[in-house]
């Protein structure tokens, strides 16, 4: 089976590549030049050049901060280029897994989001990956599958885990929020479960299968949470550690406004797709080793 991938290099792309042949999938990645979300007319050509079975939109404008002052693009990409990526599929006549964030809610909430929660993004960036959401299942709803997905890390690409073990490397005590909760969630398990969605899709033309689902890691914590297991993993194997200062997100202004709950209940798609992620803390043993590896 023939699977197009949006985007070349990010961490869930890259993933989706190194994981596809254990699935036994061939995994064509298509960006910039030849597909450019912001441009839907190359979104149609490169993805009726690579005649996939299933197309996994991963790619997006994903600097939450700088979308606050680049809105516009951050819509052209995340809201029209989804739904670009949604008409191509249309057209071809294949299902779409289409990726989408925990940032669509606002976070009030004290318990694990679930698919039916009313979203209400509180930064451009959610803004636009729910008006992606919105494209896609208008577009394509009943043959594609949304999955909203968390705090994603990997070997690969920019991330908190790699930004910790830099920071860590020439400085004793890191201050990290520690009242924001979510899922730490590994790319690489995000691709195995994206592509065991669109192997359900293909196969099986039941609309349980189809709309909105949340996937992420079993498990949550702060970052500050996360921070400390990164350095007592790290630390364990030689790696570069620190002591992390537990602050408030008062303390630590960013551009656009975070949800201070983003945890997700996963419950739907491991009951409908049988896709149930490991636990956090497993997934992260395996990437911080594989990031002190390729540093040595
Ligand atoms: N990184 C995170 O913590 C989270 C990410 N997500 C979502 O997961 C998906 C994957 O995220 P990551 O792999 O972490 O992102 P990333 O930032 O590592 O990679 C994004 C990819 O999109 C490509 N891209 C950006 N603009 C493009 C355009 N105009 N045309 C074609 N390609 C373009 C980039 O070149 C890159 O390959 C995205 O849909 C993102 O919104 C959801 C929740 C959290």
């Amino acid at each position: 089976m023939r699977i197009a991938v949006t985007g070349k290099s990010g961490q869930v792309v890259t993933s989706l590549i190194a994981r596809g042949a254990t699935h036994g999938y061939e995994v064509i990645a298509l960006g910039r030049p030849e597909l450019d979300l912001a441009d839907p007319a190359s979104v149609v050509r490169a993805m009726e050049a690579a005649v996939p079975d299933a197309v996994v939109s991963a790619a997006a404008y994903t600097a939450v901060d700088k979308a606050e002052s680049e809105s516009d693009l951050a819509h052209a990409v995340n809201g029209a280029g989804a739904g670009a990526v949604a008409e191509a599929a249309r057209a071809l006549g294949v299902p779409l897994v289409h990726v989408s964030t925990d940032y669509v809610f606002d976070g009030t909430l004290h318990r694990p989001y679930v698919e039916t929660d009313p979203t209400g993004p509180t930064g451009a960036y959610g803004a636009s990956k729910l008006a992606g959401e919105r494209a896609v299942l208008a577009t394509h709803g009943d043959s594609s599958a949304v999955l909203r997905v968390a705090w994603v890390y990997s070997p690969f690409g920019g991330n908190f885990v790699k930004t910790m073990l830099r920071l860590a490397g020439d400085r004793d005590e890191i201050s990290v929020v520690a009242d924001q909760l979510g899922n730490p969630t590994s790319a690489l398990d995000i691709a195995d479960g994206i592509l065991k969605v669109a192997g359900n899709l293909v196969a099986d033309s039941d609309p349980a299968l189809r709309g909105v689902f949340h996937m992420t890691a079993r498990g949550e914590a702060s970052w500050a949470d996360f921070a400390q297991a990164i350095f007592s993993t790290s630390a364990a194997r030689g790696g570069p550690h620190a002591a992390v200062k537990r602050i408030a997100t008062d303390d630590y202004p960013t551009p656009a406004q975070r949800p201070a709950n983003s945890r997700l209940d996963c419950g739907l798609i491991a009951k409908t797709h049988g896709v149930a992620l490991p636990e956090w803390h497993t997934s992260l043993e395996t990437v911080v080793g594989r990031l002190l590896a390729n540093a040595n």
